[in-house]
This record gives structure tokens, sequence and C-alpha cells, in this order.
């Protein structure tokens, strides 16, 4: 058994004794002003104010206790003060449960043209309109508090890979800097929270000195950021062998971008509690459909005409009414429910699987499998 604490302002009660075999997976319980948050836990990524594909009653009977709202999108276009007019991002696209929303600067990162990096912040042009824009540890705080995110991100900048001792030590002091200005930003509510990213790469001293930087703020979580971003699993996995253990173990730890099962399963192992990737929905909409014989690329032509489901005992639209000759057909011609049906059903893969590492952890059995 590990301590109880607050998450903000309710308990964050861990109910399942460590596994023996990987001493440090833990099940809990987050509470947040929004709902629970059944831990480990697997966020699916909502990108423009929507799950693609999915409406948002959905994604609910998936399993998923909450999703991503995404800054960056939805700062440059319909922008933060819009969707606060219109009553915050949960009317807004109608989920009513936990919303988490990243800071921004990693997408900034990856999708804007022109950027340059400030103490300040990040000024770039909108890959829209072009237009000029600047994120900062406040206006990405204050971003996030006009789209009501229940889980606010703290203004990092995530460190790429290969980076130097030197190149990473100055990006993860940067981090520290930005996470103080993001603290002090934020408008602490019961219920609601905020996460420091903790950064340094690959290197274990510029990650504890990130974690006691950020522990010193006391944030109701944290998450461990600068990872699949290239380094593979093997590298990630050994940042994760000592990184969650630099963390408060009695508040979330939030992995972020990870990722497929195998990757999941590994990082739950070393202590994460938290996930968010696109892959589900992402390679769903590619015809990729993720199952327990494996990876099905729906639009291989060997399935044309099989008429069996994806999975004979799931229970999601695709498996129980449509065959894969259907699936196969539609994504090929590229049918609005083709991606509908996939997503739907790799939405609820990810979340049996996290039922089921969260079951075998509380039974304190093994949960080895790879599915
Ligand atoms: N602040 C911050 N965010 C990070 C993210 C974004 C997490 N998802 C946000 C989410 C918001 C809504 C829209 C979508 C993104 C990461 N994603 C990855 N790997 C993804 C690796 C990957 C996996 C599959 C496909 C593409 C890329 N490493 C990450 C590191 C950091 C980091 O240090 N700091
Ligand atoms: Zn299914």
């Amino acid at each position: 058994e590990v301590s109880i604490t607050k998450f903000p302002a309710d308990e964050r009660k861990i109910i399942a004794k460590a596994h023996d075999k990987y001493k440090k997976a833990r099940a809990g319980i987050i509470n947040t002003r929004h709902g629970q948050i059944h831990t480990p836990a697997f966020m699916p990524v909502g990108t423009k104010g929507t799950v693609k594909a999915m409406l948002p009653e959905s994604v609910q009977t998936t399993g998923a206790d909450i999703i991503l709202g995404n800054t960056y999108h939805l700062m440059l276009q319909p922008g933060a003060k819009r969707v606060f007019k219109l009553g915050g991002l949960h009317k807004f696209m109608n989920w009513s449960k936990p919303l988490l929303t990243d800071s921004g600067g990693f997408q900034v990162m990856s999708l804007s043209k022109l950027r340059k990096i400030t103490e300040e912040g990040v000024i770039f042009n909108s890959h829209i309109d072009g237009s000029k824009f600047m994120l900062s540890p406040e206006s990405s705080t204050e971003i996030q508090y006009l789209l009501g995110s229940t889980i606010t991100m703290a203004f990092d900048e995530c460190t790429p890979y290969p980076s130097t001792y030197e190149q990473a030590k100055s990006s993860m002091e940067l981090t520290s800097r930005w996470a103080k200005r993001s603290r002090k930003a934020f408008y602490s509510r019961d219920g609601y929270g905020q996460f420091g990213i903790i950064q340094g790469s690959i290197y274990n001293d510029l990650r504890l000195k990130s974690a006691l930087d950020l522990i010193e703020l006391d944030f109701e979580g944290y998450a461990i950021g600068g990872l699949a971003v290239g380094e593979g699993q093997e590298l990630m996995f050994k940042v994760l062998d000592y990184a969650p253990d630099l963390l408060p173990i009695n508040k979330p730890r939030y992995l972020m971008g990870v990722g497929k099962p195998a990757d999941i399963i590994g990082a739950v192992q070393r202590g994460i509690d938290m996930f968010d990737c696109v892959i589900p929905t992402r390679s769903g909409r590619n015809g990729q459909a993720f199952t327990k014989y494996g990876v099905v690329n729906i639009r291989n032509s060997k399935y044309k005409e099989d008429n069996t489901p994806l999975e004979e005992d799931c229970l999601c639209p695709a498996c129980k009414n449509y065959t894969k000759a259907y699936l196969h057909y539609l994504v090929k011609v590229k049918e609005i429910l083709g991606a509908m049906l996939m997503t739907w059903h790799n939405l609820m893969y990810f979340q049996k699987l996290m039922l089921r590492i969260r079951e075998y952890i509380a039974q304190g059995k093994d949960f080895d499998f790879i599915s």
C-alpha cells in the first residue's frame, strides 16, 4: 500500500498493493471536478474539439474517463476567448468528463512553420494563415483556463532527441524557469489540477534536477516529457527504469505521447499512471486495427472476402455488426463510416487493455501479456 494524498482537493486512493514482480505498478483513482479517472488510464486525443470520427457519447462507451483537448489548434481557431464565451470546451464539445490540455509548445515545434524560442516564450506563425502568435507560460496557462481544462499542463520545452548533455541541460533549465512562471499563473480551484513536466533527455542527473525543481512547485501531478521523440523503446525504458521514482509516489505520473500497447505495459510496470497517444485514432483512420492477434491492416486484399469480425468477442459496433470484408471495402473507398468503425474499435481495444491492466494490478497478478 502507498499513502493517500490530495488531488487536488479530493483524495487520490491508490487502491492496489504494488505488484511484486514489478513493485512499481500501481492502480488508483484520481478524483476531479469533472469525475473520476481510473488509473492506469489511456487518454484518447481530441484534436480540434473532437475525437476524430467519434461522437463524445461513443468515446464514453469505450470506457474513456478523460480525453485530451488541443491548446495549439483551439487557440488559433476558434480562439480560446471565444470558447470561453461559449461556455468552455466541455460545453462546446459536449464532453462533461475530465479534459486534459497540453501546454501547446510541443505542437508549435511540430506543426508551425516559422518559430522563435526566447526566454519569454515561443513566437510562431499560425500554420493556418501565417499570423503571428506567442505562447508563453502565462499565455498557455491562461488559454487552458479559458478552455476550462480539468488538468492543465505547465509550459515546457520538449528537449529534442538526440541532444548533447549541454543542450539538454540548458533546455531543462529553461523548462524549470517556465514551470515556475506556469505555476504562478495557474488559478487553482478545487477539483482542478496543474501538472509539471520534467525534462532532461536521457541524462539521469538532469532528470533528477528537473524533478527537484518541479517538486518544489508542488504540482498536483507530474508528466515525464522529452520521451517518445525518436529514442526508441529500449532507451525510453532505460529512462523509465529510474525517472518515475524521482517523482512523488502519491501523485499521478503521466508519460506524454505514449504509445503502443507494449510501450504502455512496460511503462505501467515502471510506475506510470497516465498515457495519451494519437495511435489508436490516427492509425484507425489509416486502416490499422489493433487486435489480440496483432495489428490488422484492413486494406490488405486478403480481407476482401473475409466474412468474420476483427475480434469475435469485442463488443464494439465494428465487431458486433460488421465483417472485415465490409471494413476493408469502406476503408478502401474512403467512406466516413470506415474511419468511424475502425476508430471505435481501436479506442475500445486500448480501454480494454487498460481495464485488464488495472484488474491484474488490483489482484496482484502478473500482467506481462502483450496484446
Ligand atoms: N508538452 C509536452 N508534450 C509532449 C508530447 C505531446 C503529448 N500529446 C499531446 C497531444 C495534444 C492534442 C493533440 C495531439 C497531441 C509528446 N508526444 C510525444 N511523442 C508522440 C510520439 C508519436 C506517437 C504516435 C504518432 C506520432 C507521434 N512525446 C512528447 C513529449 C512532450 C513533452 O515533452 N512536452
Ligand atoms: Zn471491436
